[in-house]
């Protein structure tokens, strides 16, 4: 069938395209995938890029998610790889934390993998926006336990799978992939409730949200991820243009995001002092000039000499950067069509610098690790 998918218009749950209902539910890897189309003409302030997925299968609708989940993978590894991060996990050390190091954040990166394909399948599977959210739950839940489970119950990315997870399923939706799309439809899943989630997680998020009154990560994804298109996009472009590196550029946006998030890690590391001394030293680097100037540079090294003297850690921040370059990468057309899963995985500089025991596919570790199609929906014991 040569059919196009689309999802429009969003909001009211339903998905029309000219698919038999049947065979949406159908995931074999088939000959034919996806065929992203970027459209130069489009206008580019808007930094539109459609997309058809030419259903010339079901199986194209597998192969979308893959390259999704291939994509956020990366954006993952890229957050992880990022330095100098104030007080972060990255390519020198754990920052502010004991238990965090560059490898274990990339192996954790990577066993989310199959999950992520899961949850940008039911993104394009599941008609109604509550059952959309009822299978996230189980998937993120099982995410999280499969996490734990790699990291040696280290809390590497429960944030992230938060974020992209509802992304990857606004994403699987088809459609229009522009970030503001995307938070958009990311916000309108995320503000459904789940009758299966704990009414008590007893993390520290939960907590810190209730002593200081704050949203956090929940309130952040139900508002559309503001802290990602209104500061961490914007930021991005704007250091770009004016000539900053990529790695700069990417520092400036996690500051951005710092400025002015809510960041549960921060208050529960350090209280209301502790979020307000970093949102305003983050806002400081950035009126220096920002990570592509030595004034910049100058701040950001006191901002980190901040941050590990009272062990802060804006958690929270970082993994809206990740969300943020999951958006871009898609946004550019870096990821879809022009980055393929296998000729990602098979790039050496790319993958054995950060999976731990070197060469092997991804998926072939997911899979060892029991973490294929039906595993991934049985719900953990807690
Ligand atoms: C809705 C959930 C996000 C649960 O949220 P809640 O607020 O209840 O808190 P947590 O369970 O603690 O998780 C929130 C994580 O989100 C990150 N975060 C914090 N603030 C914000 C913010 N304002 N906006 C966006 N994101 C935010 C943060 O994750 C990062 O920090 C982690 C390290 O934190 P932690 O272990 O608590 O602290 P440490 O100081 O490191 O501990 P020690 O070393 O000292 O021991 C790290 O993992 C980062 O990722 C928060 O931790 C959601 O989780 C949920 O409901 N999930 C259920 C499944 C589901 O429905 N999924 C659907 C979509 S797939
Ligand atoms: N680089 C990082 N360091 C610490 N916590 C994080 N959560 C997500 N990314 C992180």
């Amino acid at each position: 069938m040569d059919g196009i998918f689309r999802s429009e218009p969003w909001g009211d749950g339903t998905i029309t395209n000219r698919v038999a209902p049947k065979e949406r539910h159908v995931h074999r890897a088939l000959p034919t995938g996806v065929h992203l189309e970027s459209r130069p003409s489009m206008p580019s302030s808007a930094q539109r890029i459609r997309f058809h997925a030419r259903m010339d299968s079901a199986g194209s609708t597998e192969r979308w998610a893959r390259v999704l989940a291939d994509a956020a993978v990366r954006a993952l590894v890229e957050e992880a790889a990022l330095s100098p991060k104030p007080g972060l996990a990255d390519s020198r050390g754990g920052g502010a934390h004991d238990d965090l190091s560059f490898a274990l954040m990339c192996r954790s990166a990577h066993v989310l993998h199959p999950f992520f394909v899961a949850m940008a399948r039911a993104g394009s599977c599941e008609v109604s926006l509550q059952a959309l959210r009822e299978r996230l739950g189980l998937l993120g839940r099982s995410a999280e336990a499969a996490m734990l489970d790699a990291t040696g119950g280290v809390n590497t990315h429960r944030g992230a799978i938060w974020a992209l997870g509802l992304l990857l399923a606004a994403a699987g939706r088809g459609g229009d992939i522009s970030a503001q799309v995307l938070a958009a439809r990311a916000g309108a899943i995320a503000r459904c409730e789940d009758p299966a989630a704990p009414t008590c997680t007893g993390n520290k998020g939960e907590a810190a949200r209730r002593r200081y009154g704050v949203g956090g990560a929940k309130a952040q994804a139900q508002a559309g991820f503001p802290q990602v298109v209104r500061a961490a996009l914007p930021q991005l472009r704007r250091s770009r243009r004016l000539g900053a590196s990529e790695d700069a550029g990417r520092l400036d946006a996690l500051l951005a995001i710092m400025a002015g998030l809510d960041d549960t890690c921060l208050l529960s590391r350090g209280g209301r002092q502790g979020l307000a001394g970093m949102q305003a030293r983050a806002a400081g680097v950035l009126s220096a000039g920002g990570a592509g100037t030595a004034e910049g540079q100058r701040a950001l090294r006191r901002l980190n000499d901040y941050a590990l003297a009272w062990r802060l850690s804006p958690g929270g921040a970082a993994d809206l950067l990740a969300a943020a370059l999951f958006l871009d990468g898609l946004e550019r057309g870096r990821d879809g069509a022009l980055v393929h899963a296998d000729s990602w995985a098979s790039d050496p500089g790319n993958t054995e610098a950060c999976r731990p025991g070197g060469a092997g596919n991804w998926r072939a570790r997911a899979a060892e690790r029991g973490c294929q199609s039906v595993g991934l929906l049985q719900e953990p014991s807690r």
